[in-house]
């Protein structure tokens, strides 16, 4: 269980990017989910003791981790939205390198961890390539390699799948959910369908705020039953609550418990819509589930 408590994080610009977070995560695969620009990636790095935050308490099991940031470290694996590479080292040479960053000492036990994790990440092949040379996915691919060295408890990865092809996508999903039984990995990212794939367990944060945290399937459930999909827009334009394209058509998500218009035909409730009340709706119509 991570456990966050009053948690603000304040830059020196005088930006609020976290105002008071209260969050208790399960162990297990959970979303955090919230729009550009709404703490996601300050929260992933206060989580991983890489920026200190002005107050508040983080635990993870035991462990304190604002002071006691050593016992983390030893327990956690961190993806960054962006990381670096040496321009010239192999895959087996970085991974090797980061081993020892890690504090795996032991040569047979070095060897073993990189190469089951090359297998898992399925990067054996390429292990003696040059990891600047590589595809988006295979980077991808590599940077969780390197987060689990160590086999650590807490998986922190900001926007994972940025930038990935449908195919690569996919592997990567099977990946996350295939080592996530006994860990708890915090996955950060805008795509809603991605958390409404993996995690059971999600966390809504918009400017700097959590709007709601529970199990998905609690989240979507006072939908049920309310929402309609129209291709026209509603003379009630209240009942919006989100407007998208599919086949260069517009597409109308609308809330209301009975049918807006003649056009509207009900439908299967989804994250989505529970983002869009909670980002927008919500704030605009006052509305309560
Ligand atoms: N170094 C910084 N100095 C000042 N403000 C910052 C800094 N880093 C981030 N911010 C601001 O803090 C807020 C939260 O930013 P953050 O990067 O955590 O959001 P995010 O949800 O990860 O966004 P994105 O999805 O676009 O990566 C934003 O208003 C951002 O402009």
């Amino acid at each position: 269980m991570l456990s966050i408590n009053n948690l603000c994080v304040t830059y020196a610009d005088g930006t609020q990017a976290l105002r008071d977070i209260n969050l208790q995560l399960p162990t297990g695969m959970v979303g955090l989910l919230g729009p550009n620009g709404a703490g996601k990636s300050t929260l992933m790095r206060t989580l991983a003791c890489l920026q200190t935050p002005d107050k508040g308490q983080i635990h993870f099991g035991d462990i304190d981790t604002l002071k006691q940031p050593m016992a983390l470290r030893s327990q956690l694996g961190y993806l960054p939205q962006y990381f670096g590479v040496y321009p010239h080292m192999s895959c087996y040479a970085m991974l090797l390198h980061m081993a020892i960053l890690k504090g795996i000492n032991d040569k047979a036990q070095q060897q073993q961890q990189i190469e089951t994790l090359l297998e898992l990440t399925n990067l054996s092949s390429v292990a003696n390539k040059n990891v600047a040379t590589f595809s988006g996915g295979m980077r991808q691919r590599f940077g969780i390699a390197q987060a689990l060295l160590g086999d650590p408890h807490l998986l922190i990865m900001d926007e994972p799948t940025a930038g990935l092809d449908p195919a690569e996508r996919e592997r990567l999903h099977a990946l996350l959910v295939n080592i996530s039984k006994d860990k708890l990995i915090l996955l950060s990212t805008h795509i809603v369908e991605d958390i409404e794939n993996l995690c059971p367990f999600v966390a809504l944060i918009n400017t700097g705020r959590i709007v709601e945290s529970g199990k998905v399937q609690s989240l979507i459930a006072p939908l049920q039953g309310r929402i309609w999909q129209s291709p026209v827009r509603p003379a009630d334009s209240s009942t919006v609550l989100s407007e998208s394209y599919r086949f260069g058509l517009p597409v109308y998500r609308l809330l209301s418990e009975l049918q807006p218009c003649d056009e509207a035909i009900p439908v299967v409730a989804s994250l989505q819509d529970r983002y869009f009340f909670e980002l927008s709706h919500k704030a605009n119509a006052n509305d309560v589930l």
